[in-house]
């Protein structure tokens, strides 16, 4: 069995979060952004967590975890410094809920791949398990490699391939500029634009809405 990576909406899922420590923070600080609604489950919790319990952007039930916490989550991770606990909270999770399993990955069905964003573009990484730390090591070894400029670089793609989507060129037209503007040329902002001036200006497509 080998896990496949996805790319996931969280928008308004009710997320669990079992444990208040530097894993469980860790998750948080992954999860922030994803528009879900987080709810930690533990008796302490680290000081970033507090702050942001404290600024609304979590909810925190300062309790050990019993079953009941866990009914209606879309996910679960389960970050206690207690293996018992970490599996009595897998082996009670609602049948559908994925489950993140920060003791035993085997023990769960989803893992958290370890990940940077560059404005629209995407990088995760996972070893599977196999070494967390050399996944750590190829992350930074990208981050050198996908510095900042490419957030701007990649939006360019998006809006060009927007105005094309417009436009409605033949097949073959539309896959070469897809194609061309791959091209290091487009990585100077004034090729960009002089590209993006040019799709404005073409007339949409017969049957574009
Ligand atoms: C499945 C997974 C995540 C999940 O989905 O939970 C997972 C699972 C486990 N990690 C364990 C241990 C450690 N993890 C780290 C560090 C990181 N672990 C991360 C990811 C992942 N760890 C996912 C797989 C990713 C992959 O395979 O590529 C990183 C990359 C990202 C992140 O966590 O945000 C982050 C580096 C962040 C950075 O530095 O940038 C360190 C080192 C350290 O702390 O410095 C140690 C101690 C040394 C060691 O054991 O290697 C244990 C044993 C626990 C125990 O012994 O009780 C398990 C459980 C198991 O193996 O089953
Ligand atoms: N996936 C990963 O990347 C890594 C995973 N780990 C695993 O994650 C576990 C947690 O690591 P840390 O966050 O560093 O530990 P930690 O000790 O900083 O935090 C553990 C948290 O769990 C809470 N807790 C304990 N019993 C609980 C219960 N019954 N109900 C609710 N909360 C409870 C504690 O109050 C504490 O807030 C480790 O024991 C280890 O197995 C460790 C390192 C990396």
């Amino acid at each position: 069995m080998t896990a496949i990576p996805l790319m996931i909406d969280l928008d308004g899922k009710r997320v669990i979060v079992v444990g208040g420590g530097a894993v469980a923070e860790r998750r948080i600080r992954a999860l922030l952004e994803s528009g879900a609604h987080l709810t930690v489950i533990s008796p302490d919790v680290t000081e970033a967590i507090y702050t942001l319990w404290q600024e609304g952007a979590v909810d925190w039930r300062q309790k050990r975890v019993s079953g009941g916490d866990l009914s209606d989550a879309f996910l679960i991770v389960t970050a206690a410094n207690d293996l018992e606990v970490n599996q009595f909270v897998a082996a009670r999770a609602p049948a559908n809920a994925l489950i993140n399993n920060a003791s035993d990955a085997e023990r769960g069905n989803t893992q958290f791949p370890s990940f940077f964003n560059r404005g629209r573009l995407s990088l995760s990484v996972s070893t599977n398990g196999a070494s967390p730390m050399l996944t750590a090591n190829i992350k930074r070894d990208l981050e050198a490699q996908f510095d900042k400029r490419w957030t701007g670089y990649v939006d360019f793609l998006y809006e060009c391939r927007q105005l094309l989507k417009r436009i409605r060129l033949p097949e073959n037209e539309q896959r070469l500029i897809l194609q061309q503007i791959l091209s290091e040329n487009y990585y100077h902002h004034a090729n960009r634009q002089i590209m993006l001036n040019w799709l404005a200006n073409e007339p949409e497509g017969e049957d574009a809405q």
